[in-house]
């Protein structure tokens, strides 16, 4: 019943509707989104991507940058595997977005868990991210600019302990910050959004984090002038196609596929019943 009443206040916010507009956006225009991933997410964030309707690319030299980085619609930059010899070609990418005033997407993986890669993330950070996506922890770290007690990639904290994080992150950056998590957190430094979609087994799989930043550059491309409904909604609708996909999984593996599958589907009606989400502040 509250969960009705949530949902019932949510649709008339407008944001089932916004959120189906953007998706269909993107199923009509493909936009073609670079990214620049670790190498344990490659294949799910293509296909992630595929799956909405936008044209994935793993391009990664710094070699083919300047050639191809213009092209891209955004940018998606995730620092999962990072080492010495990826990190020119992610800020080298990160400003050919920029001067092309083509939005780009920062995933901080792990920023907490070493000197190297807190270090790299705020320097990317300086190369104005349009939006910066990442678990609890990972906002934690990268707010306080300090290492943090970490499992690695996976959170420590709830989403809910870092709103204050994620809102001192947005103002000191001029990002939009978005942290994952059972309510996924996004805020602008003043305003503050949850989307409330998704299903707790969406954490066993590896890469949704990364897969749903690449999804938030997409939906970012087809309305790069209102980056934080964009987010907002790239959130939304993958936990809508995790919930449907959870309907016929087993377990994370064939939730993994059910999640591809569902996305593929969505259609407006599901959209418009199970997008929820609501303002904070
Ligand atoms: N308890 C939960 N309930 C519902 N959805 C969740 C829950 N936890 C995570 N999610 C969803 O799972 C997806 C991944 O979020 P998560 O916070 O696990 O990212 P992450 O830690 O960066 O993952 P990874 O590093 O493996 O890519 C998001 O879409 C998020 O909304
Ligand atoms: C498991 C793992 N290790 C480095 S990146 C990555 C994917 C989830 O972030
Ligand atoms: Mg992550």
């Amino acid at each position: 019943m509250e969960e009705d009443k949530v949902r019932g206040k949510a649709e008339a916010s407008g944001w089932p509707a916004r959120a189906w507009r953007l998706l269909s956006a993107i199923r009509s225009e493909s936009p073609l989104i670079q990214c620049i991933t670790n190498m344990v997410s490659m294949d799910l964030m293509a296909n992630t991507l595929l799956s909405a309707g936008a044209s994935p690319a793993m391009i990664h030299s710094a070699d083919e940058i300047p050639d191809f980085t213009p092209h891209a619609r955004a940018l998606c930059v995730n620092v999962g595997t990072l080492s010495a010899d990826w990190l020119p070609a992610m800020k080298l990418a990160a400003q050919f977005a920029s001067q092309s005033a083509k939005p780009w997407v920062l995933d901080p993986v792990a920023a907490g868990a070493s000197g190297f890669r807190l270090k790299a993330c705020l320097e990317l950070v300086e190369l104005k991210p349009t939006v910066i996506r990442g678990n609890a922890s990972e906002v934690i770290a990268l707010s306080k600019a300090s290492l943090g007690p970490t499992k690695g990639v996976d959170s420590s904290h709830e989403s809910t302990d870092a709103v204050e994080a994620a809102k001192s992150l947005a103002q000191a950056s001029g990002a939009i910050v978005a942290v994952s998590g059972a309510v996924d957190i996004v805020t602008d430094g003043e305003r503050v959004v949850g989307a409330h979609n998704g299903v707790p087994m969406m954490q066993r799989i590896t890469a949704t984090g990364c897969s749903v930043t690449a999804l938030i550059a997409a939906f970012v491309a087809v309305d790069p002038l209102h980056a934080l409904e964009a987010t907002v909604s790239a959130l939304s609708i993958f936990g809508v196609a995790g919930e449907m996909g959870m309907n016929l999984a087993k377990g994370p593996a064939s939730l993994r596929m059910h999640l591809i599958d569902s996305l593929y589907g969505l259609d407006d009606a599901v959209v418009h019943s199970r997008v929820t989400i609501t303002s904070f502040s």
